[in-house]
């Protein structure tokens, strides 16, 4: 009988992930191998992949196994790597906290963005320490068609230029990434949203996110939106020494993101996990070399 690798799926306000819970970071998950876990139609489907590893058994992530137990290793549902995941990190928790690895409360976990803080509260939500943005300077545009919009550029570990429309159907179909200008802005790609408001301190937004595509949500680019709002408000807290507060409406629920006068971003949402299971690893590895 083939060897068989556990996994569970889970989501948090829609951004869907494969977990593959892996201490001792055994299993080979080379990017076609990831691609295939997410496929929608011949896997198991997900936005991305969370390789749940301790910290002290991945090369990336030993120097922070002193302050982390536990290593995100984070990829995008077409394989690549990205720095950072904030529904993701929200849905690890809840796994080492179904998994018996912690309980509620507050836990570090290491990622490729350096360490965060999780929350896991009694409620059910989960809260993480995003860390503080970074606004690169330099003017980006993005395109759609014969619309064009100068966007903001935020930087949450991962890239994002975010940019508001009066209409979030004006982002139109979303199956390709939005143009955007310079070029040399985002040489390794960026995570685009297009932003509307729904009132005081509350927005909307949709997303085409790198590796991933349009996506029901997507934490980080959720939190550029926040700080991007902020600034477009005259309410950047590190200028007027008053936290921020947006509640963002994705297309698969809500976030609400408070950043302090320190630039220090906070992030709470629900994490679900959904099912879990067995991979068959003579599959994987036949669909890995396809
Ligand atoms: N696609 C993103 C990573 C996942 C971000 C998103 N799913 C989130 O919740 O932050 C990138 O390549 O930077």
């Amino acid at each position: 009988m083939s060897t068989r690798i556990p996994f569970l799926k889970g989501h948090g306000t829609e951004n869907d992930f494969v977990i593959v819970p892996d201490p001792e970071n055994a299993v080979d998950l080379p990017p076609a191998a990831v691609a295939a876990l997410c496929d929608r139609r011949a896997g198991i489907g997900g936005d991305g992949l969370l390789h749940v590893v301790r910290s002290a058994a991945h090369p990336e992530a030993k120097g922070m196994a002193a302050e982390a137990e536990w290593f995100m290793d984070y990829r995008n549902g077409d394989g690549s790597i990205a720095e950072m995941c904030g529904n993701g990190v929200r849905v690890f928790a809840r796994y080492l906290q179904r998994a018996g690895h912690v309980s509620e409360g507050d836990l570090a976990v290491a990622t490729r963005g350096g360490v965060k803080t999780v929350r896991i509260a009694k409620d059910g939500d989960v809260t993480v320490g995003m860390g503080k943005a970074v606004l690169p300077e330099g003017d980006v545009t993005v395109s759609v068609g014969e619309r064009s919009w100068p966007a903001r550029n935020v930087n949450m570990g991962n890239p994002h230029a975010v940019a508001f429309v009066d209409d979030l159907s004006h982002a139109g179909d979303l199956l390709s990434p939005p143009p955007f200008s310079p070029a040399s802005a985002y040489p390794d790609g960026v995570n685009v949203e297009f932003v509307v408001d729904r009132g005081p301190g509350h927005v909307a937004l949709r997303v085409h996110e790198r590796g991933a595509g349009e996506t029901r949500s997507c934490g980080t680019g959720a939190c550029a939106v926040a700080v991007a709002t902020a600034r477009r408000d005259g309410a950047d807290p590190t200028a007027t020494g008053t936290p921020a507060t947006y509640t963002v409406d994705v297309p698969g629920g809500t976030l609400v993101i408070t950043e302090r006068p320190d630039g220090e971003i906070e992030m709470t949402g629900p994490a679900v996990i959904v099912a879990e299971g067995e991979i068959d690893a003579d599959w994987l590895d036949t669909a890995t070399r396809a």
